[in-house]
């Protein structure tokens, strides 16, 4: 059987709509679901082969893009959210009985991506978010049980069909975002 890169593209990557506002993320739970509140559209958005974000059963990508930390805000049950791996650089903000993961946070003022928050819009009734546009750390899923080695081949010809090009860290726009806050921190740009 093909792997499913993410159930929400396996079929083709639905465009989002011009002008699409934001909306809200709700959790798996059945009832008393935690709510985020997202004023705007998501940004960068992508699939991600990372064993840290978040996927649901089955797939071997998370999807996942970032909104200004500023137009996310918690509005239904956030006592159910807690930080799934204080270490991590991006602090996951899951459920704690779905599990499902609501928002990832920079906190390390340093960082070259402080400021924006990580969300994964499929958590959302609206229709209309940015589609995802490139993957990332996809030889990761491997490390996930994903995919095994041979496969691999097969998992970047069907991302690029999918029209999403297929990168082992982020997209060549992120990793020169990255460096140039290097750069300038450092004095030589
Ligand atoms: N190969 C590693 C890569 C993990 C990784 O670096 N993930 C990226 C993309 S989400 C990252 O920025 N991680 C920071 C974090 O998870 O806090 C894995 O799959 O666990
Ligand atoms: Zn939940
Ligand atoms: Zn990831």
């Amino acid at each position: 059987m093909a792997i499913s890169i993410h159930p929400s593209i396996d079929n083709g990557v639905k465009k989002g709509a011009t002008g699409f506002a934001g909306g809200t993320l709700q959790c798996n739970c059945a009832s008393d679901k935690v709510e985020v509140k997202i004023d705007g559209n998501v940004a960068h958005n992508h699939a991600c082969g990372c064993t840290k974000c978040w996927k649901p059963e089955g797939a071997a990508f998370s999807v996942v893009g970032v909104v200004p930390r500023d137009k996310l805000s918690v509005t239904a049950n956030e006592g159910k959210l807690a930080v799934v791996d204080e270490k991590a650089t991006i602090q996951r903000h899951a459920c704690k009985d779905c599990g499902t993961h609501m928002y990832g946070r920079i906190e390390n003022k340093d960082h070259p991506f402080f400021g924006l928050d990580f969300i994964h819009t499929e958590l959302s009734p609206q229709q209309g978010w940015e589609e995802p546009r490139f993957a990332a750390f996809v030889s990761s899923i491997i490390e996930g049980g994903g995919a095994k080695p041979e496969q691999m081949d097969g998992v970047r010809a069907r991302l690029a069909e999918l029209g999403l090009p297929p990168y082992d860290a982020l997209n060549p726009t992120l990793m020169d975002a990255i460096s140039t806050h290097v750069a300038k921190r450092n004095g030589v740009l």
